[in-house]
């Protein structure tokens, strides 16, 4: 049992819900001792009733008491259920909400490097869902262990005022039943345990099966029936191991239950017995056989709870876990100091090596080169040659596992994480398309009121995104994409301009591109490149290109191969080595050129 995320469980519970905790315990309390109470009145009034009958009296008076006692018990009881299940529902909400605002806050702030992190990305995946019903769940069991306890104790004292072995026989009968629910319960936890990484490739197909972005895949390359089949194979292999599972523990459960029915037999004869050798009258007699039962019930409700207990806590040390990762495991961008107001020096990368984990060979290695203030420079490179790794690190995305990278002098690890966020911007190759209104598209982050109209629109003309909003029939109100509402849909190239917008409103000192013109029409990105050569004019700007006609606008290039800088230099300079970029503009350049040809020629 996880005692310490049990503590830890109620205390963040009782800090949103007193109330509900004091309530919870005063009902556990109270159901715990109306069984027993039930149980005297019945006796007592089976023996007022029998009185009444043998000696035909008629006064009913003590049977009415009784009866209004019943009454009242059972009244009261229906309340606290009602009430109960309200107070319930109300603070799972209250949980819910709670928890998924932590969880999901510590998602957002793990650092990204965590996302490699296969471990990482199966426990985000165990503590989403319904988190307050999770928690709550042993909660409940805690408090139904308690009202059973007192079930249990109230019983065995009634039970013992008439004879102890009645005692015994009620507690012993349900060791075994306590015994194999506990057993149940953990292995029910291992399974769902190793089910996880299965489970999250159902969902990722689910998501598959599901999602726009992937519907024009699945139609083109007909690949529907085998995700189809990939999702109902690795389903019905969870559900099978389930299910046997769950069948080994009906098993185990039929054979309780005789075991219990023999443990009912032998109470009966004992009761039969003292019939014989006490004067016990027939309230007794029944209410020594409900008595026998209620125990062994509260008993089985004990070891249920406490089985349920067990497999049900582990969400919750999980859950804690998951809030608690070990955020030094990789690194973290922990510093304090102000990024430099105005940066004069520019960026420094001094031995720079970074390995994803669990890699066997570094991604970067020993990058060391110097950006200038206001400097463009282009990064270049096969695929894979490390140019992403490289940004992501100068973001702090990543910390490198070797070497410093220094703004201005300062170690960047100093930096604090929001000062350095503040000040650097990137639009990336899979930038988000926000279904959000435009305006909100381009100020994301800031609520309506907040935003920074004049700059909203300047933002949208430099990138060149206006010219379709101001088309919209509401303007910079227009809800884009269709995932929430009926928006306007945007071409790729459209969202693109969205995303440099972005960019351009946040105004940072540095920006990074990512291939932010792929999806650009040729002219469109020649506009592009020659706009933000003039409204970054003051800005430090790396882009990340495979076009080597966009390098050309850089005032250096700098050249990626396997993870180390092959070249850096102005055109002119690379041209004139003729290495790689060499090799790389001519035969871009010989592409154009041919095609050109084929045109004229066609
Ligand atoms: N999350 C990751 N975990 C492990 N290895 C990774 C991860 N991301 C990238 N890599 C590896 O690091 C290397 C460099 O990847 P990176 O994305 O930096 O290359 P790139 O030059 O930007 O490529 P491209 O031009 O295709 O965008 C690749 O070999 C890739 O397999």
């Amino acid at each position: 049992m996880n005692f310490k995320s049990m503590f830890r469980a109620i205390r963040f519970v009782w800090e949103r819900a007193k109330l509900w905790v004091i309530c919870s315990i005063i009902f556990a309390i109270v159901s715990g001792l109306a069984p027993v109470a039930l149980v005297w009145v019945m006796k007592e009034l089976i023996n007022t009733v029998a009185v009444i009958i043998q000696q035909e009296s008629a006064d009913f008076s003590g049977a009415f008491i009784l009866l209004s006692i019943q009454f009242s018990i059972m009244l009261l009881s229906s309340i606290m259920d009602g009430l109960k299940s309200f107070m319930d529902d109300k603070v799972q909400i209250v949980l819910e909400h709670d928890l998924k605002a932590l969880s999901s806050r510590k998602a957002m702030a793990a650092p990204y490097s965590f996302y490699d992190i296969p471990e990482f990305y199966n426990h985000l995946e165990r503590v989403t869902g319904s988190p307050g019903a999770k928690f709550l769940t042993p909660l409940r069991n805690l408090l139904n262990i308690g009202e059973a306890a007192i079930k249990i104790v109230s019983f065995l004292v009634f039970l013992f005022t008439i004879h102890w072995i009645l005692v015994v026989i009620s507690v012993f009968g349900a060791i075994p039943i306590f015994i194999v629910q506990a057993i149940y319960g953990r292995k029910n936890f291992w399974l769902m345990f190793m089910q996880t990484p299965a489970a999250r490739e159902i969902n990722y197909i689910e998501y598959l099966m599901n999602n726009k972005q992937a519907a024009k895949e699945t139609r083109l390359f007909g690949i529907a029936d085998y995700l189809l089949g990939r999702w109902s194979k690795k389903y019905q292999k969870n559900a099978s191991e389930k299910l046997a599972l769950i069948k080994r523990q009906q098993y185990a459960e039929i054979g309780l239950d005789s075991l219990t029915a023999l443990m009912y037999a032998g109470a009966a004869l004992v009761i039969i017995w003292l019939i014989r050798t006490t004067t016990v009258k027939i309230g007794e007699f029944v209410a020594i056989g409900q008595a026998v039962q209620g125990t062994q019930e509260a008993i089985g409700q004990i070891s249920n709870n406490l089985a349920r207990l067990y497999e049900d806590s582990f969400y919750i040390r999980d859950y804690f876990e998951f809030l608690d990762f070990e955020e030094s495991r990789i690194g973290h961008q922990s510093g304090t100091l102000p990024f430099p107001a105005a940066l004069e020096k520019g960026i420094r990368f001094e031995n720079v090596s970074y390995r994803y984990p669990n890699a066997n060979n570094d991604t970067l290695d020993n990058i060391s080169f110097t950006i200038k203030q206001g400097e463009k420079i282009a990064i270049v490179g096969e695929n894979g040659s490390g140019k992403t790794t490289l940004v992501n690190l100068l973001f702090g995305l990543y910390q490198p596992t070797k070497g410093l990278i220094f703004y201005d002098g300062i170690d960047m690890t100093k930096i604090s994480e929001k000062e350095l966020h503040k000040n650097t911007t990137v639009i990336f190759q899979d930038f988000i398309r926000y279904s959000f209104r435009a305006s909100e598209n381009i100020a994301v982050g800031k609520e309506l009121d907040q935003i920074n109209e004049q700059k909203m629109k300047q933002a949208a003309r430099l990138s060149g995104a206006d010219k379709f909003i101001e088309e919209f029939e509401e303007g910079y109100d227009t809800q884009l994409g269709r995932f929430l509402t009926q928006g306007e849909e945007l071409s790729g190239g459209q969202w693109q301009k969205m995303a440099i917008a972005r960019a351009l409103y946040r105004d940072s000192q540095v920006i990074v591109l990512d291939e932010p013109t792929a999806s650009l029409d040729p002219i469109s990105e020649l506009e592009i490149y020659n706009q933000f050569q003039q409204i970054t004019r003051e800005k430090t700007v790396l882009y990340i290109s495979h076009r080597m006609s966009a390098a050309r606008f850089a005032d250096r290039i700098l050249v990626m191969e396997n993870g180390r800088i092959k070249e850096l230099g102005t055109h002119e300079e690379l041209m004139q080595v003729k290495g790689s970029y060499y090799d790389m503009y001519n035969t871009q350049a010989q592409w154009y050129q041919t095609e050109t040809g084929l045109r004229g020629s066609g």
